[in-house]
Formats: structure tokens, C-alpha cells, sequence
């Protein structure tokens, strides 16, 4: 089995960041990780790629093709089913070596995860090369400093988590940005409740739409799994709790431990 971390969430939310300081994490702690950069229209990131889509594909070439008459967003799509098309390439960068740990930095475009069905080929694609992967869906902390905004993020990872049928990780990026005003905000949505919640919307809006905002946080609260990872990458506890419960989503320290296991077992048997 091989593992791998679907890095997904809206434009600039961090993912290329994350990915590049997991690449740095993973390295203090001695375990092997490897990234694909599946953005076509990445400009910058700073970790080391074993492969990288632009090699493939550069969403500015489809953009300049007078046939296509694309802009960025239709650009994009194309450049991802473009990929689907050639998924040999992807599968031979990616080798095969058991127990190898992907992190695929995606593009921010989310209706990607949301609407159209690349993501869900791509993932049927990795599990039939045995990868096992998890959703790591990142939001902006910054736009989640009141309830209407909180909601709104809550609603695009809980549209991903439907839509990909993924083992599930949310995590609210960029905490080491939030002032302390703001962090007694987020603390509360990081364990909301959905009275809470709907109290403060009837509070912006009125009594009025009370139904509604009772519906719409209870939602969020049936969907339990939609809960937040705060990640601040000037503490190694956070980058180390969120690492932990990705690796618990995928099994990947079980299924390890069950084969040394099991390679014990045969020692011993042998002897
Ligand atoms: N302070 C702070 N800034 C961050 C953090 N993560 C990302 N940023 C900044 O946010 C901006 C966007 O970060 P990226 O990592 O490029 O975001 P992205 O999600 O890959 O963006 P797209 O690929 O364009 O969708 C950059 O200016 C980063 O330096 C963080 O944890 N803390
Ligand atoms: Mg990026």
C-alpha cells in the first residue's frame, strides 16, 4: 500500500505552503515524502517535485491556443482533464515503492472538488495504484472570523468531503496571522455548536431567516466530520497533531506497524 494527502482548498489558502513546510517537517523527523504538483498554472513553490504537471501542460499554452479561446478558469479545466487523458505519465513518475507518502499540492480552483468529476476520476485512478488517500481541505483562518464567513468555508469543505468520498481532514491555515481579538472567535468556531451559531446569525440578520439558520448549523453539526485543524506552522505540536490525524484517517501507522508486525512474527516463526 502506498499513502497519499490530497492538498485542496480556494485559491491561496496555502496549500503550496503547506506542502513545502511538511516537505521541511517530514525532513527534521527523518520520514520520506514526496510531492506532485498538480497546479498547471503554479508560478512559485519552493519544495522539490517528483513530478510536476507543468511538464506535462502549461494552462499559458492552452490559454495562447487561438482554437480553444480559453481563459484561466475553462484553461485550467482543461490542463486537468488533459491529465486524466495521460494518467501513464502521472503513474510512472510516481514509481512503485511500497509504503511511499504523496503530497499532491492541487489547483485552487474548487469547483474542481465541488462540481466537475477530475478530482473523483483522478482518486479512482490512485486507489487502483494501490495509494490511499486522504483529503486535506485548507481554508483560509482569516475568512473565518465570523459566523456568516465561517459557514461559507464550512460549506465549500463539506461540498469537497460529498463529493470525493475521502477520508477527511479540514484544517483552518495561516493561524499564526490571527490577532487575539480574533482568536477567541475561532477558538469558538473551531468546537462550534449549532445554537451558537445560529444565535449569531439571527443576530446579524434578524429573527427573520431563524428557520434557516437553524437548519443550516444543524447541518453543519450532523456532518460532525465537519470539524477544523488549527494550523500554525510556528508550532511544531499543531503541524505535528495534524500530521498524526492524517496518518489516522489513512491507516498509515497501523497498516506499518501490522506489517513489522507480521515480519516479526515470520522472524520468530523461522527461527
Ligand atoms: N503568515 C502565513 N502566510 C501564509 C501561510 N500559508 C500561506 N501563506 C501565504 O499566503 C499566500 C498564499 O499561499 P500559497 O501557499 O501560495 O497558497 P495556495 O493555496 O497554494 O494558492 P494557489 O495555489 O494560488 O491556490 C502566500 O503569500 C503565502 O506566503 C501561513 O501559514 N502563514
Ligand atoms: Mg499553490
Amino acid at each position: 500500500m502506498r499513502y497519499a494527502q490530497l492538498v485542496m482548498g480556494p485559491a491561496g489558502s496555502g496549500k503550496s505552503t503547506y506542502c513545502s513546510n511538511m516537505v521541511k517537517h517530514c525532513e527534521n523527523i527523518k520520514r520520506s515524502i514526496y510531492v506532485v504538483n498538480l497546479d498547471p498554472a503554479a508560478e512559485y513553490f519552493d519544495y522539490p517535485v517528483i513530478a510536476d504537471i507543468r511538464e506535462l501542460i502549461q494552462v499559458d499554452d492552452v490559454m495562447d491556443d487561438p482554437d480553444l479561446r480559453l481563459g484561466p478558469n475553462g484553461g485550467l479545466v482543461f490542463c486537468m482533464e488533459y491529465l486524466l487523458n495521460n494518467l501513464n505519465w502521472l503513474e510512472e513518475k510516481l514509481g512503485y515503492v511500497e509504503d511511499d507518502y504523496f503530497l499532491f499540492d492541487c489547483p485552487g480552483q474548487i469547483e474542481l472538488y465541488t462540481h466537475f468529476p477530475i478530482m473523483k476520476t483522478l482518486i479512482d485512478h490512485l486507489q487502483k495504484w494501490d495509494i490511499r488517500p486522504c483529503a486535506v481541505y485548507l481554508v483560509d483562518s482569516q475568512f473565518m472570523i465570523d459566523a456568516p464567513k465561517f459557514i461559507s468555508g464550512t460549506m465549500s469543505a463539506l461540498s469537497c468531503m460529498v463529493n470525493l468520498e475521502l477520508p477527511h481532514v479540514n484544517i483552518m491555515s495561516k493561524m499564526d496571522l490571527i490577532g487575539p481579538g480574533d482568536k477567541e472567535n475561532i477558538e469558538r468556531y473551531l468546537n462550534a455548536d449549532c445554537e451558537s451559531l445560529a444565535d449569531e446569525l439571527d443576530q446579524l440578520r434578524g429573527k427573520k431567516f431563524h428557520k434557516l439558520n437553524s437548519m443550516i448549523s444543524r447541518m453543519i453539526e450532523d456532518y460532525s466530520l465537519v470539524k477544523f485543524l488549527a494550523l500554525n506552522f510556528n508550532s511544531e505540536d499543531s503541524v505535528e497533531a495534524i500530521m498524526y490525524q492524517i496518518d489516522t484517517a489513512i491507516q498509515y501507522d497501523e497498516d506499518r506497524e501490522f506489517t513489522n508486525q507480521d515480519a516479526d512474527d515470520e522472524d520468530a516463526d523461522n527461527q
